[in-house]
């Protein structure tokens, strides 16, 4: 293509010059990664074939990554230089002759991927530019359909014009699957867009009109616009996303009134026009005369016709009135009257178009036939609209699980085998074994006995056809626009800490679990909701663990439950109250007294949790309300416990504790959470009125059918702000002061290598000297002796020899013995010790 000089410089972007810095000979071939790292079919390719290939970096990808000794065989009219590991030759792919090359390299074998990037060399009138595109597409197309091995990948280049449509069509008929798409490292100002075809259906008989661009690209005559559409719905005006209409390059579009009053179609007028102008356009325009001196022309008639496209329905039926009046005087009304029933049913007045439509100026009958018909297509238009709403509505949601389900695959939270348990809705239909095991049908199975269930009766339900209709463009339109939005809430979910946590929590937690949805008013809240705190599951969780309590389960801890600890406290509740916000707050350090039962205010039963199992009052229950899942032992007695692996842990790298727990490295880090924990802490708030708090006004409000990122947005602003006490907020900033004082995780890392290998090295002098000690042979002088050699030799271990001091020799160093300045050993380097070495190094090389 033809490559404006003037923009030269703008377009070497970062590909460009990482193409450069990897060795790529065009910044093209990042398309070609990026479209197989989205749909990954080089690495199941062994023989590919590159159309239009020059000057070679996609073949240069191919080579990279396809498996070691494919067949790779690359064509293009200019000449490619070798590429090691694969053919390429100089041809035309549109001629027989490039045909015979490829079917010669090819010899029996057939290719898994066809591989097309073609540019015509015009660089004339675009839509010229455009058709030979295409026309080059539909000829590699034909290479791809003799050469590809059933199931193969077609992957092709497309510039966006009004044939690409067409050929998605014939791409369609000859592939399983077929994708659009367009890679980041295509420019986006460039109307090229790459199609990815999977699945060849390699059919036995193929129609050669399919790969006809005299057919393929045939003109289709197009449906006429429903003007009536135009006219009786305005106000429900639909984008035209085409751009011009064919052969009509202007938009203004106006027509003088007497053409309107004697057109036999004036609906189709009325759509099509913008103006209907009172200029007098012959030399008698008698009509027009007529028109500007009658009473019935009113200015609002006059304001009327200056603006079509602004008319609502209301104007459009004053001005088909008006119309109709002016023909009655003009004599060009014709009523046909049906010979059967009376004319006042309102059926049987008919005439032209307009005629029904305007008949209410002076005769009420027709009017209403009119409003009849009306009304019944407003009807129907509406019931139209909301299936089409509803079926889109479902197709974005099913979109969106797909998204997210390859996001998850992507990111190795599911594997493939995942897919289609989690789109059970709700999770209706999967399985649970807490379920099994409520409805008794554990005790049954662990009793051997046989449970038969009743299927319930399948309902078939009735597939819906594809609809091919103009909402399509927009739907996938939204689908990308949803995608890029997905994509930017990544990115900034990546910066932002309290996201972070938020993952972990729910990684952690698993994906199904229900989440504490903050303080806001609907789920979309759950990502600002900030408090930081883990609200626990709700109270019919809690029931299902009494449920859970008898005897016969069938299920079982993997992990085992983290102990408690001995003051009665949970690992987690420990770690909340061990931060500085709660030191001052009384009685919760100190045992409160062991026969009086506390009843705090705060709505929490404090009457429990003692080291003995007669419970006294500790942490632990005083907020159980957010520390109900952590351990079910909290629910019941306390028990002794064996604190032995909490005190491992203080060992253990920060992240790994947190992991053994069983809950991720995650924590209050809003000054919002932490009031809200100190409020519940002492008893300011109950958990009950926190509950009642979310039910606000943010609660109540109508999400369905709004866009992600606009709920996103509303649920960052709009939701109840609470009040934060200057003590929390003191208390997070200190937090994140000794956030900041800690050593970054390398460091921290690198030193624990260092204690590790350390210890080791004591531990074999241990063992080495324990050997010593213990024989007969030796006398204790000597084993003395030995010992304190062993324990030099280990010393000398971990003393770093000292590196000798470089020196450059030459300057002022130049032949004088030793630099001035310079202790203990050191070393002259100069340029020539630098080649010499390097000389010594090749010729080694040599010698292996
Ligand atoms: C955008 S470049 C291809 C870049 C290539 N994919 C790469 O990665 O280096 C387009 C190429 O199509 C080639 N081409 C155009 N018409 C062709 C034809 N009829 N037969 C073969 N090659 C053609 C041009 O010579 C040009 O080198």
């Amino acid at each position: 293509m033809a490559i404006d000089k003037k923009n030269a410089k703008a377009r070497l972007d970062k590909y460009y010059h990482l193409a450069k810095e990897k060795g790529y000979r065009a910044r093209a071939a990042f398309k070609l990664v990026q479209l197989n790292k989205k749909y990954g079919f080089l690495q199941q390719s062994r023989c590919l074939i590159d159309l239009c290939a020059a000057p070679g970096s996609w073949m240069q990808v191919a080579a990279e990554t396809m498996p070691v000794k494919s067949l790779i065989i690359g064509v293009d009219l200019s000449p490619i230089k070798p590429i090691p590991k694969t053919i390429s030759f100089q041809g035309d792919i549109t001629t027989d002759k490039c045909r015979a090359t490829i079917r010669g390299h090819l010899k029996t074998w057939k290719a898994d991927t066809v591989i097309h990037d073609g540019a015509p060399n015009v660089g004339t009138a675009w839509v010229q530019d455009a058709f030979s595109q295409n026309e080059l597409v539909l000829a590699s197309l034909k290479l791809a359909t003799e050469f590809l091995a059933p199931n193969g990948n077609f992957v092709t280049k497309v510039f966006r014009s009004k044939d690409s449509q067409k050929l998605e069509w014939v791409f369609k008929q000859l592939f399983e699957k077929v994708e659009q798409t367009k890679p980041p490292s295509s420019r986006n100002v460039s109307a090229e867009t790459f199609y990815v075809c999977r699945g060849y259906k390699a059919p036995k008989n193929l129609d050669p009109r399919f790969l006809d661009a005299n057919y393929a690209f045939a003109e289709v005559k197009e449906k006429a616009p429903n003007m009536e559409a135009k006219v009786f719905n305005p106000e429900k005006k639909k984008r035209k996303r085409e751009g011009y209409e064919e052969g009509d390059w202007t938009q203004f579009h106006e027509a003088s009134v007497s053409d309107f009053i004697q057109d036999e179609d004036p609906i189709q007028m009325l759509g099509g026009m913008n103006r209907l102008h009172f200029r007098e356009e012959g030399n008698d325009d008698k009509i027009l005369k007529i028109v500007q001196g009658i009473p019935e022309t009113t200015e609002e008639i006059r304001l009327c016709c200056d603006d079509l496209k602004v008319l609502g329905r209301k104007e459009f039926k004053t001005l088909l009135r008006w119309r109709l009046k002016l023909r009655g005087m003009l004599g060009l009304r014709q009523k046909k009257q049906e010979p059967s029933g009376p004319t006042s049913t309102g059926t049987t007045v008919t005439g032209t178009a307009d005629d029904v439509a305007a008949e209410g100026a002076g005769e009420g009958v027709t009017v209403e036939s009119m409003d009849e018909e009306l009304k019944l297509q407003q009807e129907i238009q509406r019931m139209k609209e909301m299936a089409d709403k509803t079926k889109r509505k479902e197709r974005r949601k099913e979109n969106e699980r797909k998204q997210k389900e390859i996001t998850r695959l992507q990111m190795h939270m599911i594997t493939p085998t995942d897919i289609g348990i989690e789109a059970a809705e709700n999770g209706e239909n999967t399985f649970k074994l807490r379920d099994v095991d409520k409805s008794g049908i554990a005790r049954q199975l662990s009793r051997a006995k046989m449970h038969t269930a009743e299927e319930p009766e399948k309902q078939q339900e009735s597939a819906f056809d594809e609809e091919e209709d103009e909402d399509e463009d927009g739907d996938r339109l939204e689908a990308q626009l949803d995608d890029m939005y997905q994509q930017y809430t990544e990115k900034r979910e990546d910066r932002s800490a309290k996201v972070k946590a938020k993952r972990a929590r729910m990684k952690s937690r698993g994906e199904d679990e229900e989440e504490f949805e903050g303080f806001g008013s609907d789920k979309g809240e759950e990502s600002d909701s900030d408090s930081g705190l883990r609200q626990e599951e709700d109270d019919d969780e809690s029931s299902d663990e009494e449920d859970d309590e008898d005897g016969d389960r069938l299920m079982t801890d993997l992990q085992g439950k983290p102990a408690a600890r001995k003051d009665g406290l949970t690992n987690r509740a420990a770690s909340f109250f061990d931060q500085d916000i709660f030191k001052d707050i009384g009685g919760i350090d100190e045992p409160a007294d062991e026969d009086e039962p506390v009843e705090s205010d705060s709505g929490v039963d404090v009457n429990s949790a003692s080291p003995e199992p007669k419970a006294k009052p500790t942490k632990a229950s005083k907020h159980a309300a957010f520390e109900k899942d952590d351990d079910d032992a909290s629910d019941s007695e306390i028990e002794e416990v064996n604190t032995a692996p909490e005190e491992n842990l203080e060992w253990e790298d920060e992240e790994d504790a947190e992991a053994n727990r069983g809950r991720p490295n995650i924590d209050i880090i809003t000054a919002e959470a932490m009031t809200l924990a100190h409020q519940l802490a002492t008893g300011k708030v109950t958990k009950q009125q926190l509950l009642d708090d979310n039910f606000n006004k943010y609660a109540l409000r109508d999400v369905d059918g709004l866009p992600e990122w606009f709920l996103d947005d509303e649920n960052q602003h709009s939701r109840s702000q609470r009040p934060i006490s200057k003590e929390a907020a003191a208390a997070i900033k200190e937090k994140q002061k000794a956030l900041n004082a800690r050593p970054i995780k390398k460091v921290r890392e690198a030193k624990a290598r260092k204690t590790m290998r350390a210890a080791r090295r004591v531990e074999k002098l241990k063992k080495k000297s324990e050997g010593l000690a213990e024989g007969d042979d030796l006398s204790e002088k000597d084993k003395a002796s030995n010992i304190a050699k062993l324990m030099a030799k280990a010393k000398k271990g971990t003393n770093k020899k000292p590196q000798p001091k470089l020196v450059v020799a030459g300057g002022f160093n130049k032949g004088k013995g030793r630099p001035r300045g310079v202790k203990g050993k050191y070393k002259m380097v100069d340029s020539r010790m630098k080649k010499e070495t390097r000389a010594l190094k090749r010729i080694a090389k040599k010698k292996k």
